[in-house]
């Protein structure tokens, strides 16, 4: 899910060129009201900023502009965007499309070199943002702050963050965003935000900028490292019990990192990773074989281009996270089984899996959600592996209600908090809510209870997780055999490295530890 997610972030970059779309429908303040339900009442009314004169304008970086509004869509959430791509027809993935939608102007097309700033802003700024946020009111009159404007508010946090985080020559990224703000907004709050920036820049020279102390009790050590490191105060909570604070905060600190990726070759084409390193030498794209799967290469750069060079589109490789490509280890899966993958979708796991099969035996991909289970078929096409794979749109709670038949392998992968992917996901960690946690759990279990019905009599039942929480994990596990006895543990210690395996013999990833997404694996087997 953390790849998609992060590919079609890169994806909607890579089409810029596209022919630009009507924007005349859109582009009305009534419009656009319905869609800001998730943004503070005080940040709604400034939509009018929205112009309907469109020109080309040089003087504005594209990448600032393309960047704010960026984030904009994504602090407003599916709404917004999902407006645009309906009346935008197809338009969705059109960035300079959307600059000229929102502020009423296009800049002149998106280099590469722009493309990976807007990767490198867009991304910092969102795990940035609490500590960005509070830099900014505590610079601003808390009252400004509150009732700002959301682009005026996005621009401040894209210069915060160049000046503070990226170390850019602060007078430059000054008047850059003075001159979009003034270009977007109005002369007014380019002043703003001159004022401000220049502020920040003389605290940083002082070395003195507005923060909180690491002191007091624990809640206020909470909310001090919350804010420090970027982090909601919940979450700060929970690891600091967990793992004790010195290892939440390298979690913390890899949560802001650039994440890396990994691709794996595509068995199922045919494809090995020797034919898929010769395709990123060729591309220049530097690499590190996996130390821990023989198909996958490691990437911290380049993604960009290999999505330009088509090798995704044909189906060549798939972004994966090791992590990932390490459950489907565990899960093992031979020539010649049935497997269910319960939750399948987007499919990252069925189709390593169905690689796996070399055309013998066969996968049913279920999955409840209709259009994500789309995307499972269309890509076991491209993968050329549809051939094993079934997909069954269902919600697997009431499946084995009239399904009685029983399968060698089930792989649960169950919704989760995806607390182990939060430096791929930037924005998950604002979205999730700590009351979540409790309603996962319960899902988690029902579907545990699910899937141990499509288990044959010496099968294999296999529960994972994109997450570090023990109660997502061991927890969910130990309750689960209380109520099913008729199955055990079986260590994963055949199927992954011993670095991976737990005391209990469970698989887990841990961020810190292994350079790798956090995730987590059980194998249990039907007496
Ligand atoms: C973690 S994602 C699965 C990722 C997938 N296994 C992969 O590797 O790409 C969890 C999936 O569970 C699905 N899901 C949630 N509740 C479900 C239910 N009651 N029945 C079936 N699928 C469900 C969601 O639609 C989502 O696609």
């Amino acid at each position: 899910m953390a790849e998609v997610f992060s590919l079609h972030l890169l994806l909607s970059s890579t089409n810029q060129r596209a022919s630009p779309p009507s924007y005349k429908s859109l582009n009305s303040a009534k419009t656009y009201s319905k869609s800001t339900a998730s943004v503070p009442a005080s940040r709604k009314g400034r939509f009018s900023v929205l112009k309907k004169t469109q020109k080309l304008n040089l003087e504005v970086s594209p990448h600032r502009a393309v960047s704010a509004v960026r984030l904009m869509r994504i602090e407003l959430g599916g709404a917004f965007a999902d407006l645009l791509n309906e009346k935008g027809k197809g338009s969705g993935d059109n960035e300079m499309g959307y600059v000229e939608r929102t502020l009423g102007f296009r800049t002149r097309d998106l280099e590469d070199r722009d493309l990976r700033l807007i990767t490198d802003i867009v991304g910092g700024t969102i795990r940035w943002r609490r500590y960005l946020d509070h830099l900014i009111s505590s610079l601003c009159h808390d009252k400004s702050f509150s009732s700002m404007e959301p682009l005026l508010l996005q621009i401040l946090r894209i210069g915060f963050y160049e000046i503070v985080k990226l170390d850019m020559p602060p007078y430059a990224v000054v008047d850059e965003n003075v001159r979009l703000a003034k270009v977007a907004l109005r002369p007014g709050a380019g002043n703003m935000v001159n004022a401000i920036l220049r502020k920040l820049v003389l605290l940083k020279e002082q070395n003195s900028l507005p923060l909180p102390k690491l002191e007091g009790d624990d809640r206020t050590q909470a909310r001090a490292l919350a804010t420090l490191y970027s982090h909601p105060v919940w979450m700060v909570r929970r690891w600091t019990k967990y793992l004790g604070k010195d290892e939440a905060i390298k979690l913390m600190e890899w949560n802001n990192t650039d994440p890396s990726f990994s691709l794996r070759a595509n068995a199922g084409k045919g494809i090995s990773r020797a034919d898929l390193e010769e395709k990123l030498n060729s591309l220049k794209v530097p690499y590190e074989l996996s130390l821990h799967l023989d198909d996958f290469v490691r990437m911290k750069t380049g993604l960009q281009i290999v999505i330009q060079a088509g090798l995704l589109k044909d189906g060549l490789c798939a972004v994966q996270d090791e992590s990932a490509g390490l459950i489907v280890s565990v899960v093992d899966p031979q020539p010649g089984e049935k497997i269910m993958d319960c939750c399948a979708a987007p499919g990252g796991k069925t189709l390593y899996m169905a690689s796996r099969l070399c055309g013998q035996g066969m996968i049913a991909a279920i999955d409840v959600n209709k259009g994500r289970l789309r995307i499972v078929k269309e890509t076991a096409k491209l993968h050329q592996v549809d051939s094993v794979v079934t997909t069954i749109c269902a919600d697997l709670r009431v499946f084995p209600e009239t399904n009685t038949e029983t399968y060698d392998k089930v792989l649960l992968d169950a919704p989760c908090s995806g607390l182990g992917v939060l430096s791929k996901r930037a924005d998950l960690r604002w979205n999730r809510k700590a009351e979540d946690m409790e309603e996962l759990k319960k899902l988690q279990d029902e579907l545990f209870d699910a899937a141990s019905l499509l288990v044959k009599p010496g099968g294999v039942l296999i529960y994972s997780t994109c997450s570090i929480d023990p109660e997502e994990n061991e927890d969910r596990v130990a309750a689960f055999l209380l109520r099913h006895p008729e199955f055990n543990i079986e260590s994963v210690e055949k199927y992954v490295p011993s670095d991976f395996v737990t005391s209990q013999g469970f698989y887990s990833s841990f961020p810190v530890k292994h350079s790798l997404d956090g995730s987590f694996a059980a194998r249990l087997v039907r007496s």
